[in-house]
């Protein structure tokens, strides 16, 4: 099934940031998010996950199929990797981590407590919990962030054998991720007009 975005208008505090985001997505495909800091990238992937509504336009996909990596990994730290992979496994009916855990190179550290992890171990826990949802579409805020150059590496093997199962993701990042396949999407150029009723709804009126 096709991911079909249509002139979405995306705001953030009452305030529009991007107007004018359509893309199609096929199954296989990825998109990358691009624009300066404070453009709009987060919010639209929020948008996209159904974390909040977008202010017009249309979101033509389930969004039921979604997982949502955001900046924070939402690991809990008194539990082991396995735990936290085994845990969002048994949330999405999935018991299988073992794939997750070999894909991010976590296996010598299974037993080891989540809080108790480099941020770039936990990092990529983040990231292998993506794989133990089973869910088609991958929505990624900074994948990379605390990665080295080889864990970079690996996140691109995961998302490239997603797509080689008819997977989708789409990412924000700032950096060249290796995936020279993928379409690339800059927001600059979409941002959103700035209207008096933007600033009405962000600060009730109070300056006019
Ligand atoms: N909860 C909030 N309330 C009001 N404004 C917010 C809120 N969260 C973010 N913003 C503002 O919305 C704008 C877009 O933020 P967003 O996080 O979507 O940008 P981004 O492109 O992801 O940025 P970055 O590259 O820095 O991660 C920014 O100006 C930000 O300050």
């Amino acid at each position: 099934m096709d991911m079909r975005v249509k002139d979405l208008c995306v705001a953030r505090g009452g305030v529009a940031l991007l107007e004018g985001v359509s893309f199609t997505l096929a199954p296989g495909q990825a998109l990358i998010l691009r624009g300066p800091n404070g453009s709009g990238k987060t919010t639209l992937l929020r948008c996209l996950a159904g974390l909040q509504d977008p202010r017009g336009g249309e979101i033509g996909f389930d969004r039921e199929l979604a997982a949502y990596g955001a900046h924070a990994d939402g690991l809990k730290a008194q539990m082991s990797v396995t735990e936290n992979l085994t845990f969002w496994a048994a949330v999405h009916g999935l018991s299988d981590i073992a794939p997750a855990l070999a894909a991010f190179d976590l296996e010598a550290l299974r037993d080891r407590q989540a809080g108790m992890l480099s941020a770039g171990q936990k990092r990529r826990l983040g990231l292998a919990r993506m794989m133990v949802t089973g869910r088609a579409l991958w929505l990624l805020d900074e994948p990379t962030v605390s990665l080295d150059a080889a864990s970079v590496a690996l996140f691109a093997e995961a998302v490239r054998a997603h797509l080689a199962g008819g997977g989708m993701a789409v990412i924000a990042t700032h950096i060249d991720l290796g995936l020279p396949e993928a379409a690339v999407l800059d927001l600059g150029p979409l941002k959103a007009r700035a209207e008096m009723d933007d600033f009405d709804d962000a600060f009730g009126g109070a300056f006019l």
